[in-house]
């Protein structure tokens, strides 16, 4: 059997789309540009690749995009400044920090830095808190972007089995709350998981966000299963030449599509929802920040 390729690179071209008409009928009707401040500290090279493409896209869809590279011995308290700084601006609608931050900025001061009507990112315990007990408000991206992925994929999704492979802010425990509400059975694996294969086996659904290349082999998954790979692991890739690399995800892609029902790619899979879900998520907080009813049909 070979898996159906889960296409996240086209279905999320079609939701720049429709986030580009609402950027536009901002702008003529109400004469507002949303705006997208991404800050990255330090010169992470995969960070690089990212913050650019979401700069290139935010443009694209008609947005303002505002970007801020400060070194890697920026203090914690000139990245707060700057926080402050972008909270108060009124062309700015959303910030985002990249993640991961240098050793000596405590990301969880940044986060509580940031104005929770530009949290884009659905990172502050406001909008945390919003996404676990179900209000409206920004729900993350990368996650949101798995779930659109999967509805589009699945249809209804009640009652799988949904295991969750890594338990971060940023993409395993977010994850868990939108499938917990889809009314999957949902476990997270960590570290600490013992027997991780066997856990795996049990799933209708597999999401893998560990970032460690090729770790989920093809005999964890339970035949027909949807995996979603979210990893991005950039490896030495000599057949294209010395010293050149390639992304894979966190999944043994190249057997696994033999056993999988469906399998998201890397690239191409989960990388462009998240950015199209970034944009979305600003549409949204610039029609709330100007007291606008956001549109509904973006993510829903
Ligand atoms: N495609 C996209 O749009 C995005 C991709 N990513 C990618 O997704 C991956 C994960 O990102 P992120 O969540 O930020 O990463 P983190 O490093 O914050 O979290 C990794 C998680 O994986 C778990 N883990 C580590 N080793 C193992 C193991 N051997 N078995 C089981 N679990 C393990 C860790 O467990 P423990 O908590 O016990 O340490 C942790 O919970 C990365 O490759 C990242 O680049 C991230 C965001 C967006
Ligand atoms: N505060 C914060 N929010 C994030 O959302 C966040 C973060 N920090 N830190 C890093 C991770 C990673 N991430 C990606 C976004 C897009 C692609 C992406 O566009 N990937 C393309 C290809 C990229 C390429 O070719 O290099 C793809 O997979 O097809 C990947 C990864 C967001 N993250």
């Amino acid at each position: 059997m070979t898996a159906k390729l889960i296409d996240g690179k086209a279905f999320a071209e079609g939701l720049r789309a429709r986030v580009a008409g609402h950027v536009e009928r901002l702008k003529t009707e109400h004469g507002i540009t949303p705006g997208l401040a991404v800050v990255i500290v330090g010169h992470d090279p995969a960070s690089q690749v990212y913050v650019t493409n979401k700069a290139k896209q935010t443009v694209e869809v008609g947005m303002a995009s505002f970007k801020y590279e400060l070194p890697e011995d920026t203090s914690e308290a000139d990245v707060l400044a700057l926080v402050h700084e972008l909270n108060a601006r009124p062309d700015v609608h959303g910030i985002l920090v990249q993640n991961p931050l240098p050793p000596q900025i405590d990301p969880l001061k940044v986060i509580e830095a940031i104005s929770p009507a530009k949290d884009v990112d659905c990172f502050t315990p406001d909008s945390v808190g919003r996404a676990v007990i179900g209000l409206p408000g920004p729900r993350s991206c990368t996650p949101l972007g798995c779930l659109m992925l999967l509805r589009d994929t699945l249809g209804s999704l009640s009652g799988l089995n949904a295991v969750i492979i890594g338990r971060s802010n940023l993409v395993g425990k977010p994850m868990a709350q939108l499938l917990l509400h889809e009314n999957c059975t949902v476990t997270i694996a960590h570290s600490r998981t013992k027997d991780l294969p066997s856990v795996v086996r049990q799933a209708d659904i597999v999401i893998a966000a560990v970032g460690r290349p090729n770790m989920v082999k093809a005999d964890w998954l339970k035949p027909g299963a949807t995996v979603i790979d979210v990893g991005i692991n950039r490896v030495p890739a000599p057949d294209k030449g010395e010293g050149k690399t390639r992304l894979v995800g966190d999944v043994d892609f190249a057997a696994a599509k033999d056993v999988a029902g469906a399998i998201t790619p890397v690239p191409g899979g989960v990388g462009p929802m998240t950015i199209a879900c970034l944009l979305a998520n600003t549409v949204t907080t610039a029609s709330l920040i100007n007291r606008l009813l956001p549109p509904r049909d973006l993510t829903a």
